[in-house]
């Protein structure tokens, strides 16, 4: 029997990967394996803090005294052997810290709360006075001024010790089911003993009847209008019924979704599935790229590829963009595969997440479909993998461990021995290049389903229309979508935000206001009318007068979807207008319901931001509208290109997916910028190849692999040293074929009051830069208590 359990802590000031040794006290020598959460003792003092069981062993290697571990919180493993490992490598490669890794892989709601105790240690009448019958008090629960400074006065005598406990809470949601003991045979008996005139009792004994002969069990809630818990409690007394306490999932979804049937596949579609499937039935981890154009049917080849593995007795695991998880893609999956499938993403809340976690961990589900954390959700026996959109940047978490899913993912297929299937109509490059290598296997759908036509792009030249112009609108665009009005059919209009941002800025001075604590401007909200920094938070009203020079000539700044929309308004009056960007989507289920009213033509143009780009199927939308295709180019980011693309791509294929032909329009100030011209010909393959040449040019990835390290410190000073010597640390460990940027300071130099330093590194031998910079990354720790913090980025989305 294991007498020590390896142990790494969640103590976030002293992060480290060492697991440490506990003693596994006899009581629980049985209970306690890897995987599962417990409460230590961490330093001196009686400091309880939570801890991941990650390993047993016979004796312990630290040689001084081993304590013993307090308790446990789960009674079964949390995570599998599978994630234990997963956590393991995803620390290593994401430079992250194996508890941070392990955290980012538990739904949030069992994150563990800490509480902190004054416990007495004296038996003082101060102390008994202040505590009475009780063993401890809750810091947090004082709020009177005058105890609490008793309370500290009694702690700088030595009387109370402040100790940090792990609470508990329960986090599985219940209800009480009410068991009828009423039947044919005893109800009279029980209706005798009733006083004459109580019609309520009277009437529950009907209803409890009426619950044994059709065998209903019903919860006291569905109930609760008719009869109250003091009934139900008093009737139990009397012995007409049970109650037992029950626990229940909460059901994201409670709606029915209409079955769908498998639709005959195209001998395109058929292909492709072939292919995926023979690598289902041979356990093959190979990874697929799916380059499959707008309205080629890639969706009913997930369906019936994860089918097949379902069909092999496996599971089946796909992953969406957090945006493309409207119910448009939840229905497709769910009116396909019914109650197997568990559906996780952003939307919902903790408690929906958690019950959705243990459904999949509890093998009650066969299918997961969810945005980028889902890649670790607790699925045994996995058949198929499958990435929608795999070229989109959300599945980059841009916080630590900083994580592709698509990283994570190929890591399940090895283990798991499924493939992997990355989809898109606009592949990333660095996949693509990878199908070009034989790394991945290629696979195409050249065509939309039934040959319907790709369609029409036509691109307006912005600087040639000079006094034409109507608000932000071309004439061109104005006649299309007047057409579209006249005909009854929709459209989609794009207002391309990714490169601007609606700031406020002085006309006589130049002033732009800025959030006080990180040196960026703040972003106008004209829906709370306030001024808000998206970097901390930071929120403030819309000044009225210049701050710096007293003008009352400040104007709002930036095209912004509402000015859209009311332009669009008195130009078209007769249109009918849904706007979906940020504000209008806040609220839960607000995107969901918008694309709904849009579906029942409700309105005849969906005006939004980048969120209307993907995934949309409407078959009545023929005109698709581009209002600035151009913001992102000028940013300094060698990604612009691949992103204008991308974005442009995607919407045009919201047009004509049905049997109305599509056209798009797309206003741009730099009509012959490849990326529009390849956009313009729905030419990927073209693109691909212009790109990789400029970015063979540059130096860029996918010819060079990339790490972004950041530096900070709330001392500019000591940042900047901090950075330089990093820098030489850096040259000296790295061989001569690493490239090194920088330092410089980061874009924001400052944010939430530190400054920030930054070095990217380009390099094409992966794995010794990992050893380095783990290495690096523990020394530079070391050091956090003089208030330094590093990270490393792997692939960073931009340089800046
Ligand atoms: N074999 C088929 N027979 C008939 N209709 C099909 C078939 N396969 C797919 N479809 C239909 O074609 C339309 C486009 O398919 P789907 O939405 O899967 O395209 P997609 O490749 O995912 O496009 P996008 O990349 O634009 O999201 C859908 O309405 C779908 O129901
Ligand atoms: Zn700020
Ligand atoms: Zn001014």
């Amino acid at each position: 029997m294991a007498a020590i359990a390896k142990v790494i802590v969640d103590v976030p000031t002293m992060q480290t990967d060492q697991p440490y040794d506990y003693l596994i006290p006899a009581d629980l020598a049985a209970v306690v394996k890897p995987g599962m959460r417990v409460v230590v003792n961490f330093g001196k003092g009686k400091r309880e803090v939570t801890g991941m069981v990650v390993d047993l062993a016979e004796e312990p290697e630290f040689a001084g005294e081993v304590k013993p571990i307090v308790s446990v919180i789960d009674l079964a493993p949390v995570l599998t052997p599978e994630m234990l490992a997963l956590s393991s490598w995803l620390a290593t490669s994401t430079f992250a810290f194996r508890i941070t890794s392990i955290q980012t892989m538990l739904p949030a709601m069992m994150k563990a709360n800490m509480e902190k105790l004054a416990i007495p240690v004296a038996h003082s009448e101060a102390v008994q006075a202040m505590f009475g019958q009780q063993p401890a008090l809750n810091i947090a629960d004082i709020t009177d001024i005058v105890q609490l400074k008793q309370l500290m006065a009694l702690e700088q005598a030595g009387e109370v010790e402040t100790v940090y406990r792990v609470a508990k809470k329960g986090h599985a949601k219940h209800v009480i089911v009410i068991d009828s003991l009423v039947t044919e045979a005893n109800h009279d008996e029980f209706l005798a003993s009733v006083r004459k005139g109580a019609t309520k009792q009277i009437a529950l004994l009907d209803a409890l009847l009426a619950f044994s002969n059709s065998q209903k069990r019903p919860t006291t809630t569905e109930v609760a209008a008719e009869f109250s818990r003091a009934q139900l409690n008093q009737a139990k007394a009397k012995g007409w019924l049970k109650l037992t306490e029950q626990e229940v999932y909460r059901n994201p979804y409670p709606e029915q979704f209409p079955a769908t049937q498998p639709k005959t596949l195209t001998a395109d579609q058929s292909q492709v599935v072939d292919q995926v499937v023979a690598a289902v039935s041979a356990n093959r981890a190979e990874t697929f790229l799916l380059e499959g154009v707008t309205g080629s049917g890639k969706t009913e080849v997930y369906l019936q590829t994860m089918a097949a593995a379902l069909q092999a007795g496996k599971t089946a695991l796909m992953l969406v963009p957090e945006i493309a998880l409207t119910p448009q893609m939840v229905n497709r999956v769910k009116g396909r595969f019914g109650s197997q499938v568990a559906v996780l993403h952003s939307g919902l809340s903790d408690g929906e997440k958690y019950d959705e976690w243990r459904r999949i961990a509890r093998h009650e589900v066969q299918v997961v479909v969810g945005a980028r954390s889902a890649a670790f959700a607790p699925l045994d026996n996995i058949g198929v993998i499958i990435m929608d959109e795999e070229h989109e940047t959300s599945y980059k978490q841009e916080d630590n461990p900083r994580y592709h899913a698509r990283d994570v993912l190929a890591w399940r297929s090895r283990f798991h021995h499924a493939p992997l299937v990355l989809g898109s109509a606009t592949p990333a490059l660095e996949s693509r290049a990878r199908a070009q290598k034989g790394v991945y296997t290629l696979l195409n759908l050249p065509n939309r389903i039934n040959q319907r036509p790709m369609p029409k792009v036509a691109i307006v030249d912005m600087r040639a229309i000079g006094a034409e112009l109507q608000g932000d609108f071309s004439p061109a665009l104005l006649q299309a979508l007047q057409t579209r009005l006249d005909r009854h059919e929709q459209s989609v209009l794009l207002l391309n935000r990714r490169g601007f941002s609606s700031f406020v800025m002085c006309r006589d001075c130049g002033f732009v206001k800025k959030c006080p604590n990180c040196d960026i401007s703040l972003t106008l909200h004209m829906d709370t009318h306030r001024l808000k920094c998206h970097y901390c938070g930071h929120e403030e009203a819309i000044p009225t007068t210049c701050p710096n020079c007293g003008s009352r000539q400040i104007r709002y700044y930036g095209t912004g979807t509402q000015k859209v929309e009311t332009t669009l308004k008195t130009l078209l009056p007769e249109a009918r207008i849904l706007r979906m960007d940020v504000d209008t989507t806040k609220k839960k289920g607000a995107h969901a319901k918008l694309l709904k009213q849009f579906g029942q033509h409700e309105a005849d143009i969906l005006l939004g931001t980048q969120m209307i780009a993907k995934g949309l199927d409407f078959p009545d939308v023929t005109l698709v509208g581009v209002i600035n295709a151009d913001t992102a180019l000028g940013l300094p980011d060698f990604r612009a290109s691949e992103h204008t693309f991308q974005l442009l791509t995607q919407v045009s294929g919201r047009a004509g997916r049905a049997d109305k032909p599509g056209e798009v329009i797309i206003q741009s100030f730099n009509p012959e910028h490849y990326a529009i011209q390849f956009a313009q010909h729905h030419d990927y393959e073209g693109f691909y190849q212009q790109e990789m040449f400029l970015r063979h040019q540059g130096d860029y990835p996918p010819y060079y692999y990339t790490v972004k390290a950041t530096i900070s410190h709330e001392d500019e000073n000591e940042a900047a040293k901090a950075a330089f010597s990093l820098a030489k640390s850096l040259k000296s460990a790295l061989g001569d074929d690493t490239i090194m940027l920088g330092p410089t300071p980061g874009s924001i130099a400052r944010l939430k009051n530190r400054y920030y330093y930054q070095i990217v590194l380009k390099y094409k031998q992966p794995d010794h830069l990992v050893t380095v910079l783990n290495t690096l990354r523990d020394q530079v720790q070391t050091s956090s208590r003089q208030g330094f913090q590093i990270s490393f980025d792997r692939e960073p989305q931009s340089f800046i």
